[in-house]
């Protein structure tokens, strides 16, 4: 009876929130219909005919129902299910270019087909993006087979593929891959030396699947590509030696913005042990920060926490950061501003030195780019605002096909750690003899390995997945809804992967969840809540948590905390108390709120720099880009030139200017074996001056080329690529600077990133003078 009031109800709500879509949903259906009557290659043929449409100039949106009814009757014919109007719903949403919010287990893969097929008409490429390789790879396997069914060509970008084989993956219509590997070839094609090395096209249209984890979650590290490792081992040693004899009334921390700074006393004990008089003068600026990145690696970050030790394929040990929403391994990655080069001195290992950023571009920046965004996930609602005003993409909530029958338990509330471990052990071995299946969430892989070792004492068997290897993982985690099993996960290990409930498991009450901490976040509390109760299915949650957990003990309302203790807490309570419950809330929308100041700092300091990039790049390209350089060459000796006067030769009188640090300074650009001539000098104006020394160095130039005996054309391209380059990672190193410098300054109440802007503004004015000159040096030296 319950169940039928609940199924109406659910109905009628599903009906008003597609009340919007419905009249396009019951196109869709309506044409879908006339295609069940077709035969495969007629359907096949349909999709040449719309592509014919959209090339004779008609729209996309009015492609929409047709290719939706397509694809819609091939899921039918390759998978033999009916896809349902809530997934047309998101279908169409993604096309919007918004996010879909759609529930674990609502069949987001197919949803994303819909939308990657019909712009893929256009011919300009449609990427849909995954969390992981693995995913990358059995998505773009399994709906290949709808894309190719209609005649489409699909690809999967794989890290240790060959150029050739990335560019054919590109030119297929539809491209799945991760986001880190479209960024990382993004930023390496505007370092080839040859455009026939580009792998990507044209950034049209994008899908991002589980989109709050790569849009918010991942955002506050940006990608970068930094140097071959090098030397600098000894010295951050040396570095972490003073560090780590600090006492802890050197330094000060504060939990709440997981800062540390050293008091007076511990600046006096830095200055004695690298006999300075003055660290916090300018000149020691950096080596203050590499002591500030030293206390941060020594008493904030923890090992098997923020980061792991890994030992890689050569056998060498490298520190990989944890995402620590995730528990994922961010393997590549790296710790900004010198704290990876911390961190390793601290754990001894190989320091890869000094981190020389070749290039580097936020997640945020990149995913801009495109014509067109759009994402799906199960938790974007909370983060819509942040969604809007970054991306401007709106968050659709789709209802749920069927409704969810998952009971969430109130959240149990233990004094101490030790208390709520022993307490979660007692509901497995409980929950385990009934043989309902459980899922355990945790912080880290510390913790998961916690609690195993106390499943073996008990004899229960267990599977730990430690986001190490996504295969593994999510073979283990497909099997976590199977009679009698138990799985302890890292907090989102093998996200996006069905658990299906084994047999009679339905009636035990379906998967069991168990959450042993409160995340910072609420949507990764909700992601790991529904890795049960999908499509319908049956299912329970219950989060244990403590005094002891960070969240609580920097952000729990102290008066609650109060009244939990002196009253009802002897050994633990039930937060079934609504105030209690919002205590939690608020703690976590507190943390919320920081980390998004952070992203949004994160963010607007690689704004400052999008603006920069985008010249610098379009100047790349355009030198790999031309067929002839000796233009640009010419222009930029009259550039130079011009500068060069107008430096030295101030005033208007001759005898005022400085004629030899002139010579001197062009003679650095263009070292000249033939004295300039310098006639009638006192009667000269300023423009004459520059026609003159136009004229001989163009002359010069001339000679030169006439009698260098290689490839002029390409020498000229490579001397303005390499300038570019090398010149860029002196900026950018230059760039990092000035941004710690603005961080500290913080305190006086100036908008940072206004600062930031300013400061850069001038040194990026400089940087392409340096460019200029530098290009113009080489030419000018390689033609001797
Ligand atoms: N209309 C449908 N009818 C029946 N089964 C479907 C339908 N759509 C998708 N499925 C199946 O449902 C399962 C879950 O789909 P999928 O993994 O895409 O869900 P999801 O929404 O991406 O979940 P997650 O949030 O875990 O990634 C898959 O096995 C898929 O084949």
């Amino acid at each position: 009876m319950l169940g039928l009031l609940r199924d109406y109800y659910h109905k009628a709500s599903v009906d008003r929130n597609l009340s919007k879509y419905k009249p396009l949903i019951a196109r869709i259906n309506l044409l879908h219909k006339g295609f069940e009557n077709n035969s495969n290659d007629e359907l096949f043929m349909h999709t040449q005919t719309m592509k014919q449409h959209i090339s004779n100039g008609k729209s996309l949106s009015d492609q929409l129902p047709e290719a939706y009814a397509l694809v819609k009757e091939a899921f039918f014919r390759v998978f033999g299910y009916r896809i349902h109007d809530a997934q047309l719903m998101g279908a169409i949403v993604l096309h919007e270019g918004n996010i879909a919010e759609m529930k674990t287990g609502e069949g987001k893969t197919a949803v994303a087909v819909f939308a990657a097929y019909l712009n893929a008409l256009s011919g300009e490429g449609v990427h849909i993006v995954t969390v992981n390789p693995y995913l990358a790879e059995r998505d773009s396997t399994e709906m290949g087979e709808i894309f190719r069914f209609l005649g489409l060509t699909v690809g999967c970008i794989e890290s240790n593929m060959s150029i050739s084989q990335k560019q054919a993956q590109y030119q297929c219509d539809v491209t799945y891959a991760t986001h880190y590997e479209l960024g990382f070839d993004y930023l390496r094609d505007h370092m080839v030396y040859d455009i026939s090395n580009r792998v990507q096209r044209k950034l049209n249209y994008v899908i991002l699947d589980e989109v709050d984890s790569i849009l918010i979650d991942e955002a506050r590290t940006p990608l970068l590509i930094s140097e071959e490792p090098g030397k600098g081992t000894e010295y951050f040693y040396y570095i972490d030696n003073i560090v780590k004899a600090l006492t802890s009334e050197d330094y000060e921390i504060f939990e709440q913005t997981k800062q540390i700074m050293l008091t007076e006393k511990g600046v006096d004990r830095c200055e004695m042990a690298l006999s300075l008089t003055n660290l916090m003068h300018i000149d020691n600026a950096d080596l203050y920060n590499k002591i500030l990145q030293s206390l941060r690696a020594h008493f904030i970050l923890k090992k098997d926490v923020d980061y792991v030790l890994v030992t890689n394929e050569q056998a060498k040990t490298e520190a990989v950061i944890v995402d620590q929403n995730t528990g994922r391994l961010l393997f590549g990655r790296r710790f900004v501003e010198g704290l990876h080069q911390a961190i390793e001195a601290k754990e001894r290992i190989i320091v890869m030195g000094q981190p020389a950023t070749l290039s580097t571009i936020t997640l945020q920046n990149y995913f801009r780019m495109y014509g067109k965004l759009s994402g799906m996930t199960g938790t974007a609602t909370e983060v819509k605002d942040e969604f809007i005003k970054t991306y401007g993409t709106d968050v659709i909530a789709i209802p749920t096909n069927k409704p969810i029958n998952r009971i969430d338990h109130p959240d149990l509330l233990f004094i101490t750690e030790e208390e709520k471990f022993i307490r979660i052990v007692e509901e497995i071995i409980s929950v385990n003899e009934r043989g309902q299946p459980i899922l355990v969430g945790t912080a880290s892989i510390q913790k998961s390995e916690l609690l195993s070792a106390m499943l073996l004492e008990q004899n229960i068997p267990h599977k730990v997945l430690n986001a190490k290897n996504y295969k593994e993982e999510a073979d283990v985690i497909r099997l976590a809804g199977q009679r009698g099993s138990v799985t302890i996960s890292t907090n989102m290990a093998g996200r996006g992967v069905d658990i299906r409930l084994g047999e009679g498991v339905e009636e035990l009450g379906g998967l069991m969840v168990i959450g042993t901490i409160r995340h910072d976040s609420l949507r990764i509390d909700n992601q790991l809540r529904g890795r049960s109760g999908r499509q319908g299915d049956c299912g329970s949650s219950r989060f244990f948590i403590c005094f002891e957990d960070e969240l609580l003990m920097n952000y729990y309302p102290d008066h609650l905390m109060d009244e939990l203790l002196n009253n009802n807490c002897s050994d633990f309570a039930l937060i079934n108390n609504p105030r209690y419950a919002r205590g939690i809330r608020d703690a976590q929308a507190h943390v919320e709120g920081e980390l998004q100041t952070i992203r949004e700092r994160v963010m607007g300091y690689d704004q400052v720099l999008d603006l920069q990039r985008r010249i610098i790049y379009t100047m790349r390209n355009e030198m790999l880009e031309m067929d002839d350089l000796t233009s640009k060459v010419q222009t930029l000796i009259q550039k130079t030139i011009q500068q060069k006067v107008a430096e030295f030769c101030q005033g208007s009188l001759p005898e005022d200017w400085d004629m030899i640090g002139l010579t001197i300074s062009l003679g650095s650009v263009f070292p000249y074996k033939r004295p300039l001539r310098l006639d009638r000098l006192h009667e000269l104006e300023q423009g004459e001056l520059i026609g003159m020394f136009t004229q001989q160095l163009m002359e010069y130039y001339k000679d030169k080329e006439v009698a260098f005996e290689g490839n002029a054309i390409e020498l000229k391209r490579q001397a303005f690529i390499y300038s570019i380059d090398m010149n860029w990672m002196h900026y950018l190193e230059a760039v990092e600077e000035v941004k710690n410098g603005i961080e500290l300054r913080n305190y006086a109440q100036l908008d940072p990133i206004v600062e930031f802007e300013r400061e850069t503004f001038q040194m990026f004015n400089k940087f392409i003078s340096s460019i200029e000159q530098e290009t113009l040096r080489i030419i000018w030296n390689s033609m001797d």
